[in-house]
């Protein structure tokens, strides 16, 4: 070929694919109301995964994500994770995973996208405005419970597919999907899944796609790490049964005083966790990731009017970022057994157990976090010299994941960014945690980019979590823009 008309080559390729966006832009935006519909449909269908009341709704939503796929001829398969064992002993089934496949052209790159349909627990007296389970538009928001996190960015996935397939333009690159149930509760039967299926379902997988998380502020971002979780039970138990305050209140130690007891000696009031071996973990701040920090664009303001607080535990930007990404922190959920309804009920509880999690950030270990935990509150009660006994299990131990940004995925996920906000993104991470994305990266050995679409303010696992239709809307681009950017990423320079 003629050097010289390389340029002229790539300049015609190029133009080809801003028309094929525009119009597959434009499809989007012609669907918009049936992209609402499917949400709707998906937010009515409570697959809250803490509360195993719900699993029928849980294995009804899995088979849901099926049939959508199904009905879009992908190969779709609905693999069988085995049983969760419950605190009482008893197991039931854990949901199915969902794995599908569009297109097997070994020239393409093939991309695997990962999200999650199960959600957090959600009641109307909660504060909710709207019932959580009915999605609501308001002023171009969509509430519902699970919206942002992340039935919307799934979605928008599966939309994004079925542009190209309506329009009938080939898709830039293979697409597979795994949808699981489980997220918001650790992913449990995921990760031996995943190992069983390395060298099949992942065996020609290039690389995954994780779009569960959000934007810092109004600006698009693209995500590169994420801090884990460790998720404790601590369970005092004594007298064999709840007992009346007034009858034997001081003649009891009660398990209550001792569980609040021990639980205030996990972190201080300024924020610092007093659970020894923890902060010595923590890799140090560089100078690289302090500029990064630096850099962003992010108003402290802002964030502390969107919280409603008075202040901080921060005022500058940095440490406000550094200890919401990658600092851990202790944070305490609830105590089960306790009495929390309204009225005044005067009882002594015989057993309370208290929730408690603590983020991992690099380079702490969830196994040796387990240890350091159980020994400190063990050795903090035994000094209490109480007869109730304490149990500490850790349910949950996901590891922190850290991407490398100079990898091409980043560079394709900037390019589609431009091409749809005309913005150059944020480099964030992320606070959450998503519990499989380091099991991926071990075990699969592929690399990861996160690409969130939720907005800063969506309020996931909180009232009124929502999603803008702005952003599910041009999310559905992003996607679109994006599987074209992966299809030009040279196979060799990775
Ligand atoms: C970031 C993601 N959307 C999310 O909210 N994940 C949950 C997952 C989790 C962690 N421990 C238990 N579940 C979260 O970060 O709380």
């Amino acid at each position: 070929m003629n050097l010289q008309t390389v340029p002229f080559i790539l300049l015609v390729i190029s133009c080809g694919q801003a028309s094929q966006y525009t119009e597959l832009a434009q499809y989007v935006d012609d669907h918009q109301e049936e992209h609402v519909e499917a949400l709707r449909e998906w937010v009515a269908i409570e697959s809250d995964s803490s509360n195993i009341l719900r699993r029928p709704d849980l294995h009804r939503m899995m088979e849901l994500v099926a049939e959508k796929l199904r009905l879009m001829g992908g190969t779709v398969q609905l693999v069988d994770i085995g049983e969760q064992e419950l605190p009482s002993g008893q197991t039931i089934a854990l949901p199915k995973v969902v794995t599908a496949q569009f297109g097997s052209d070994p020239s393409k790159h093939t991309v695997c996208v990962y999200g999650h349909v199960d959600v957090q627990p959600a009641k109307l007296e909660d504060g909710w405005a709207t019932n959580p389970y009915n999605l609501t538009d308001i002023n171009g928001n969509l509430y519902g419970r699970g919206t942002s996190d992340n039935k919307a960015p799934v979605l928008a996935w599966i939309h994004a597919v079925q542009a190209y397939q309506a329009l009938s333009m080939d898709l830039p690159v293979n697409v597979k999907f795994l949808i699981e149930g489980m997220e918001e509760t650790g992913s449990n039967g995921l990760d031996a899944m995943i190992l069983a299926q390395r060298d099949t379902f992942f065996s020609d997988v290039d690389y995954i796609v994780i779009s569960d998380c959000g934007w810092l502020s109004r600006r698009p971002a693209l995500t590169y790490g994420t801090r884990g979780n460790c998720y404790f039970f601590a369970e005092v138990e004594g007298p064999k049964q709840d007992l009346h305050s007034g009858v034997y209140g001081g003649t009891v130690i009660e398990p209550m005083t001792d569980l609040i007891g021990i639980l205030d000696t996990l972190i201080s009031p300024s924020g610092k966790i007093l659970i020894p071996g923890i902060r010595e973990a923590v890799a140090p701040l560089s100078d690289e990731e302090w500029r990064m920090y630096q850099d962003i664009e992010f108003d402290v303001d802002n964030y502390k009017n969107k919280t409603g607080v008075s202040h901080l535990m921060y005022n500058n930007k940095v440490d406000l970022l550094a200890h919401r990404w990658r600092y851990p922190t202790v944070s305490i959920h609830g105590i089960e057994g306790a009495f929390s309804d309204s009225g005044t009920k005067t009882v002594i509880p015989a057993k309370v157990t208290a929730k408690f999690s603590i983020r991992q950030v690099p380079d702490m270990d969830p196994a040796a976090v387990k240890k350091q935990v159980t020994d400190y509150l063990q050795s903090v009660f035994a000094k209490r010299k109480s007869p109730n006994t304490l149990k500490v299990t850790m349910v949950i131990g996901a590891k922190p994941w850290l991407a490398d940004t100079k990898h091409p995925l980043y560079e394709a996920g900037k390019a589609a960014i431009k091409r749809v906000f005309n913005v150059d993104p944020d480099l964030i991470r992320e606070g959450g945690t998503i519990p499989i994305a380091r099991t991926f990266q071990d075990v699969t050995g592929k690399s990861i980019i996160m690409m969130p679409i939720g907005g800063f303010d969506d309020g996931m696992h909180s009232q009124n979590e929502k999603m803008s239709r702005y952003n599910y809307i041009e999310g559905t681009k992003l996607f679109i823009a994006y599987l074209n950017e992966v299809a030009q990423i040279n196979k060799t320079s990775v």
